[in-house]
């Protein structure tokens, strides 16, 4: 079976960590999104792939290729505009061959696992079938009404609960669906959305299945959400092992991984689960706090406490620090004595309405120099390419390119 991975969208709600990068490539224990998603179809023998790019998309070929090395084999195609899951979907038509006879297709920014896949293969049965998940709060997703196996509506976000099963975007469907997608009316949101043309496959008598998973599924809706995603794919990880260095007198407890030509210099203390990569560099006294990851190329300097949070490639971290629920974007040059505070339930103002995220500190683009004594409050976001002179506090969004003087 093939599989077609929706990978064209920025994910606009997750800026400022996507003005740079699409949703699918924010990094999950050291991994962008994507490549759990794609490993969890390799697991499963499901090896020839069409992803659908558009947003960034070089960013996200560069990094796969073809897909070799991750044992599948990968053929892009390109929806140059986003006009929704059913046109993205058509897209892959052209790569499908007759024998193609039935097909997955899911979203390339959910986090899963291999289990979540199999619960779809193992049971699926109708002309096309859907993955399921109940989730308490509905809203922005597919809400799926059934009779036992068989779905009965689908109707997309909703504005009134009307069941808490959601569509995981998750699906296997026949061939028969291209022909179906053309003649898919653009919704009243203005998107041509796979949803309505399985809803007309409803009205028209198909046989139309779901199949409820308890297994991992993901969706970051808001940068913040990756801290949850990142912590519980690392608590289920069992792969740690440590590859670098540890100096006399460092002390590792629990779940950690420590990539290739890494030193952990004497007197830190690092607590798992926690995955360090490649190359980096951690000084004497740096103390590393559950569920933390951290990219390849960081320097993070002594006396430098960092707790559930994730620090992206290339990040310089000075010395007497203290990071926690915080993620770090690429290349920053953060400078000494930087608190990034972190709280409960912290109210943040996005573009529609006032969002609240359990626990947050800081969140930050890439390219960025902080100096030092800087002071960032709970919930800040700083985005890319901004500048912030020594001494100075943050309690705001920053936009792309500040200079805080
Ligand atoms: C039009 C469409 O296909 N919407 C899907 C899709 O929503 P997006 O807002 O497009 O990400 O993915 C959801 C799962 O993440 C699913 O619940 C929903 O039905």
């Amino acid at each position: 079976m093939k599989a077609v991975i929706l990978a064209a969208g920025e994910g606009i709600r997750c800026r400022p960590l996507t003005s740079t990068r699409s949703k699918v490539m924010l990094p999950v224990a050291n991994k962008p999104i994507l490549e759990h998603v794609i490993e969890s179809l390799a697991k499963n023998g499901i090896k020839d792939l069409i992803l659908v790019v558009g947003y960034e998309r070089e960013r996200i070929m560069n990094y796969f290729e073809d897909g070799l090395d991750l044992g599948v084999n990968i053929k892009y195609v390109h929806q140059k505009a986003q006009l929704g899951t059913a046109h993205a979907i058509k897209q892959a038509a052209d790569l499908m061959e007759e024998d193609d006879q039935e097909f997955m297709v899911l979203n390339g920014d959910n986090v899963i696992e291999p289990q979540t896949i199999r619960d779809l293969i193992d049971k699926h049965t109708g002309d096309a079938t859907i993955l399921t998940v109940k989730k308490e709060h509905i809203c922005g997703y597919g809400v799926v009404l059934a009779n036992g196996k068989k779905v009965t509506k689908i109707i997309e976000k909703p504005t009134t609960e009307l069941s808490h099963i959601i569509s995981t975007g998750i699906y296997i469907f026949n061939h028969s669906i291209f022909e179906r997608i053309e003649h898919t009316q653009i919704s009243p949101l203005g998107e041509y959305a796979i949803t309505d043309t399985i809803q007309q496959m409803i009205e028209d008598g198909m046989d139309v299945d779901h199949v409820l998973t308890n297994s991992l599924w993901r969706d970051a809706v808001f940068a913040w959400n990756l801290l949850k995603d990142n912590s519980m794919v690392l608590d289920r990880t069992e792969d740690y092992n440590i590859k670098g260095t540890v100096e006399d007198g460092g002390i590792i407890h629990g779940k950690v991984s420590i990539g290739n030509n890494t030193v952990i210099r004497s007197g830190c203390y690092i607590v798992g689960p926690t995955i360090i990569g490649d190359n980096c560099e951690i000084a004497p006294n740096v103390v590393i706090l559950p569920s933390t990851t951290i990219g390849d190329n960081v320097s993070i300097g002594s006396f430098t406490q960092v707790q559930n949070s994730i620090i992206m490639d290339n990040t310089r971290i000075h010395s007497h620090g203290s990071i926690s629920n915080s993620i770090i974007g690429l290349n920053n040059i953060i400078g000494p004595y930087f608190v990034a505070e972190d709280k409960e339930n912290v109210k943040i103002q996005m573009e529609d309405e006032l969002r609240t995220a359990e626990k947050l500190g800081a969140i930050t683009g890439d390219d960025i120099t902080i100096g030092h004594r800087v002071l960032v409050k709970a919930g800040s976001m700083i985005a890319h390419n901004c500048r912030i002179e020594s001494g100075k506090t943050i309690n705001q969004i920053l936009p792309e390119n500040s200079i805080v003087v």
